[in-house]
């Protein structure tokens, strides 16, 4: 199998990559794979094989996909994915599965499509970004040991404490939504991770992106939320909104973002743009 190269991230879900690159040298004769101590190391490898090689597999969480995309972007390389997150959003989103066999059938058959991505500011999303609530949830929650019980606790914690955050539109036709929210999240795919859809109707082949504006609710509203979240039942109502655009700019007064997951300041103001097409991702 040349022409193919694993990068792996030690750090992802819990560490368990040992088991994976002892099944990958089972089944792949000399395989190519690196493991990556660092967003710079995954850099530094795909710009030294850059030429040699066609297919990049991300083997981590959305955090790795994207850093390994974050290269691959607007050129003819092809990312394919060994999910190995925590909520693996974009695997799930793509058909990735945990799967060895199925991924190297992949590979040898080489056929890919394009879909999009997106950047906000300078920096690249491909899967759902945001700020607000959730950007300050997964602050707080990068400080944790992680898991489903802390995301939690650490979720109900910033709900009550949480001051909603205060968004101001450029553009005339977006004014109407200024305004105080809980939360902003510009969607890609459907789901944020764990099969929690935040925009069900979310295409990775529209060259649109869905922002999705959710105003502070009472807290009895919030197992309900959950539900239609979990089950691709959230819609519009009074306290969310979705518009579906190609680009579109804001200020807001929180620097607290997290992009696909991973915590992230970054500055007003913000101009979020699809890039369409960008990415070839194996089928
Ligand atoms: N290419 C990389 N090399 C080394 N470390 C990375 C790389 N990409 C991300 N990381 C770090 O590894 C940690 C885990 O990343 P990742 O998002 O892939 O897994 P996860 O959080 O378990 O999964 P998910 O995002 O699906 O919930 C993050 O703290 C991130 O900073």
């Amino acid at each position: 199998m040349k022409n193919v190269a694993f990068i792996i991230n030690p750090f992802s879900a819990k560490k368990n990559y040992k088991p994976f690159v002892r099944l990958l040298k089972e089944k792949v004769k000399d395989a190519n794979f690196f493991i990556s101590e660092s967003f710079e190391s995954t850099d530094q490898f795909i710009n030294q094989n850059f030429d040699t090689i066609d297919i990049f597999v991300a083997v981590g969480g959305d955090g790795t996909i994207s850093s390994v995309a974050k290269k691959l972007i607007n050129t003819d390389k092809i990312l394919g994915i060994f999910p190995a997150g925590s909520g693996n959003g974009f695997s799930n989103e793509t058909n990735f599965t945990k799967n060895l066999e199925e991924l190297l059938l992949k590979i040898n058959n080489k056929n890919f499509r394009e879909i999009d991505t997106f950047k906000v500011n300078n920096h690249l999303s491909i899967n759902v970004s945001g700020t607000g609530f959730d950007g300050k949830v997964v602050k707080e929650f990068e400080k944790t040991k992680r898991g489903f019980a802390n995301y939690i606790k650490v979720s109900l914690q910033t709900f009550f404490k949480y001051k909603p955050i205060q968004l101001q539109f450029s553009a005339k036709e977006y004014e109407q939504y200024n305004g105080n929210y809980l939360m902003l999240n510009v969607a890609n795919t459907r789901q944020f991770g764990n099969n929690a859809y935040i925009a069900p109707h979310a295409s990775t082949v529209d060259g649109l992106l869905e922002v999705v504006l959710v105003k502070k609710f009472p807290i009895w509203h919030a197992p309900l939320f959950g539900i239609r979240m979990f089950t691709k039942g959230l819609k519009e109502n009074d306290y969310l909104t979705y518009i579906s655009v190609p680009e579109i700019e804001f200020t807001v007064n929180t620097q607290d973002w997290h992009l696909d997951g991973e915590y992230t300041e970054i500055h007003s103001p913000i101009h979020i743009k699809v890039l369409p097409k960008s990415l070839k991702i194996l089928i």
